[in-house]
Order: C-alpha cells, then structure tokens, then sequence
C-alpha cells in the first residue's frame, strides 16, 4: 500500500504509572545511555492516582515529528527522547488495522512522522518522578503502535536511555532495575519482583511539601556527585548490593520491620550523599526533616515501624504505611502537625484515596481542628503545628504497570486531524 497516498491517522493511547525508589538510583557510568552505577528496587503507586497518559499517532499527512506535553508543545529534539524514538522505530513490525483499513509495512516506519500528546495527572518536574511515568508511557505508547514484539524488560531498557527512573515504570508493583555489566547497555533493564497484589496491604501517603520546579535536576545533581562524592563510591560498591538482597527478602514475604528500616535508611543515605557532593545539593527542606522526625517518633514509640518514608530529588516526602489502619493513624498525625490553610477544602487538601479520610473520622476542618496531639509527644512539651507547609497530600497504593486505554474518548490526539483535541 502507498502510504504516501492516504490521509488517515492511526493512533494508540496508552496510561503509565510513576515509581517510587525504595533503593535509590544515584549516578551513571554512562551518560548517554544512561546507565546506572548500583541496582534501584521501586514500588509502583497506583495509575488511578498518579500516572501519565499519552496518545501516539502516526499519519502520511504528517510533516514532522511533534510533541505536546500538558498541552503545550515541546520540542523532540533532545537526545533521549531521539534515542528512545530511533530504538522503538528500529523494532517496527508491520501493523494492519482492518477495522480502518490501515496497513503500514515495517519499512514505512521510516519515513512516517508521529505526533505525540502526553498529560500528566501530577506536577511536573516537581520530584514525582513525572520523567519516569512520561518517557515509560512514550516507549510503551509507541512500541503498541509499531507493533514492537519485544517483551516488556526489553522496552524497559529503551525507556532507559528517556530517563533511568522510566524503566522501573514498565512494570506493575515491585521492580527492579538491574544495572548490568555489558558497555551497550543491553543487561541494564527491569524485571517485576512481585505483582502489585502480593503485598496489598501497603498504603502510601504523599506530602506534597512543594510543587515548584526544583533546583538542580536529577541528572546533573547526580553528574555532580558521580565526580566529586567518595561517600558514592562507598554506597554503590559495599552498601546497595547487601540492602538489594536484603530489600527483595523483604518484599518476598513482606517483611514490613525490615523493609522500612533498609527504606528509611537507603533515603537517608541518598540524601548523605548529596551532601556529600560538592557543592553540595540540598533536596530536603525544614517540613522534610519534620516529617523524619514525626515517623521516627512514632515508630520508636510503637516498638516496630509502622511506617517508611522515603524522599526522591526534591521536598516532597513519600510515606508507605503497613496497612490502612497505620495509614489512618498516620494521616491524624500529619494533619495534626500540618493543617490546611483555614480557607482550604479537605476535599482539596487530601486527594487520591480519600476513603481513609472516613476511617480516620475526618469529615471537615473542624475535625481537623480537633485532632488530639500524638500520644509519643512527652507531656508538658507543646506541640508546634505548621498550618501551610504542606500544599497537599495524595493517597494512594501500590498499583499495576502500563495499559493500553481502548475507550477512543480517552485519546488525547484528535482522530481527524492528529492534533491535540
Ligand atoms: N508525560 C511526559 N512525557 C514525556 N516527557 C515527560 C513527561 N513528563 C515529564 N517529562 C519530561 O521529564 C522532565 C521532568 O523531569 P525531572 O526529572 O526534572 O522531574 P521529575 O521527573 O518530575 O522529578 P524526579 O525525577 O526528580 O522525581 C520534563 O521536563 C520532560 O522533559
Ligand atoms: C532520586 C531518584 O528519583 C533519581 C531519579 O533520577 P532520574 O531517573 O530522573 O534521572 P535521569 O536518569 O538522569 O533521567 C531516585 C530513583 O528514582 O531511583
């Protein structure tokens, strides 16, 4: 068939969740194709509540390749979003739509151009680790759409090369990222430990500290330390190899004690080393260290931890609780320290899961108003509150890797034309 000839649109939508590194990722031996200096393990938070949908659409009409993200139109020149488009186009197979009548043989992956419209239901570039959702859903968007036979650990390693986070994001529930030896970059990929249902119990609570874009960027925060950090040198050669078997331990059979003690600690030492890093990078503000000391607290007063936190390049603090009823004691807590602004709706101020509003008895401002100090803080010490210093939070779980969204409504690239709707 004569491509050229034609004037339809084939197009593919599909929705990716972000991940959350309980074992960071922290510095490359490569740049370009971005690989890792240790092995990273993440949890998969929930898509319903944080994920990035992307439409991909191919077209003769199409003059150039184009991307819009939330809307606005961005460029495709940079060279990670090239590397993932040139390897996923390498992997074309023939596509035949015979509801349409669209046949696009593997050779005409070449010379057809894709437009590409991308909506995160978060902020981004805000430390939610939008890169890893975004360039994930762009690799498994495209390698729909071209019909790319190759198994999910193996897009992993294309989503890679868009960002490292992204490949963690190919894969529902608990992943890791294995870093690999070989120079090309072929065994540096992601494999699934367990499924999102094998330890459904967790609960994860975000603290949204702030939503503005951040300082230094993951990837020359962690360049910077690559060069100037011993303390790295140190943590990827002694340190993240016994905490990853001991963290695969952990989740195998959900071990929570020692999965929150190898997380807080592994957290911890991540942001040791940006310090460590000269100059040094500060991620963590003031409402990050309160947060620390409120779980630590806690968890020292209750014998076991109830539970982990964990904050990626930036203030935002991400806790994961045993169970929904450490959850609901958490979410009293965190809404004691850290009320809304007097003018806020609750509603507005607790998103994702907001049944845990209800099993904490929280219906509205005054009951937040109401919330009795945490029994761990010793009598006679006032407790300072800090209304404001978080803008909000999300509730939310482990949840499932990519999906194809079939439903032609949720396509972000109008049908007709390829351009954004
Ligand atoms: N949906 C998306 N599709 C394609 N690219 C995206 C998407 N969302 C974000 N990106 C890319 O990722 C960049 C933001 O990455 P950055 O690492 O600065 O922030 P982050 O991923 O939100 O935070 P962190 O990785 O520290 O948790 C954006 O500027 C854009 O280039
Ligand atoms: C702190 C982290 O979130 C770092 C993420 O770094 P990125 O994946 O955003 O960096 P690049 O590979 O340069 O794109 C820890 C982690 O996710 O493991």
């Amino acid at each position: 068939m004569a491509v050229e000839a034609e004037k339809w649109v084939h197009m593919v939508t599909a929705q990716t969740p972000t991940n959350i590194a309980v074992i960071k990722y922290w510095g490359k031996r490569d740049e370009t194709l971005i690989l890792p200096v240790n092995d990273s393990i993440s949890v998969t938070l929930d898509p319903d509540h944080l994920c990035t949908t992307t439409t991909v659409a191919v077209s003769p009409s199409f003059d150039r390749d184009r991307m819009w993200l939330n809307g606005k139109e961005i460029s495709l020149s940079g060279g990670r979003f090239q590397s993932c488009l040139r390897e996923v186009r390498s992997r074309a197979s023939d596509v035949e739509d015979e509801e349409n009548g669209i046949k696009i043989a593997k050779k005409d992956w070449e010379k057809l151009h894709l437009h590409i419209a991308s909506y995160n239901n978060f902020p981004t570039a805000a430390g939610l680790a939008s890169s890893a959702a975004g360039l994930a859903c762009l690799v498994f968007s495209l390698a729909k759409l071209m019909n790319v036979k190759e198994d999910q650990s193996k897009l992993s390693a294309i989503a890679r090369q868009g960002s490292g986070s992204a490949c963690r994001s190919l894969y529902g529930g608990f992943v890791k990222w294995i870093m690999g030896k070989d120079e090309d970059g072929r065994d540096s990929l992601a494999v699934q430990l367990a499924d999102e249902k094998h330890w459904d119990d967790l609960v994860i609570i975000i603290a949204v500290v702030s939503s503005r874009q951040k300082e230094t960027s993951s990837t020359s925060g962690m360049r910077e330390t690559v060069e100037t950090s011993l303390l790295l040198k140190h943590r990827a050669k002694e340190i993240v190899p016994k905490r990853i078997l001991k963290m695969e331990e952990a989740i195998k059979n959900r071990d929570f004690t020692s999965f929150a003690q190898l997380t807080c600690a592994d957290s911890n030492q991540f942001h040791a080393v940006c310090l460590d890093t000269t100059p040094p990078i500060f991620y963590m503000n003031d409402t990050s260290h309160r947060i620390i000391s409120i779980v630590e607290k806690w968890n020292r007063s209750e014998g076991t931890p109830q539970v982990a936190y964990t904050f990626d390049a930036g203030p935002n603090a991400v806790m994961i609780a045993h169970d929904r009823k450490a959850a609901t004691l958490l979410l009293q807590r965190l809404l004691f320290y850290f009320p809304p602004n007097s003018d806020t709706d609750l509603n507005n101020y607790i998103l994702g899961d907001k049944s845990i509003l209800q099993d904490a008895g929280l219906e509205g401002i005054k009951d937040v108003e109401g919330l009795p100090p945490p029994p761990e803080i010793k009598d006679g010490i006032p407790s300072q509150k800090y209304k404001g210093d978080v803008s909000y939070f999300i509730c939310t779980r482990p949840g499932r890797g990519p999906v194809v969204l079939s439903n032609k409504k949720q396509a972000l690239l109008n049908p007709e034309n390829g351009l954004p709707k």
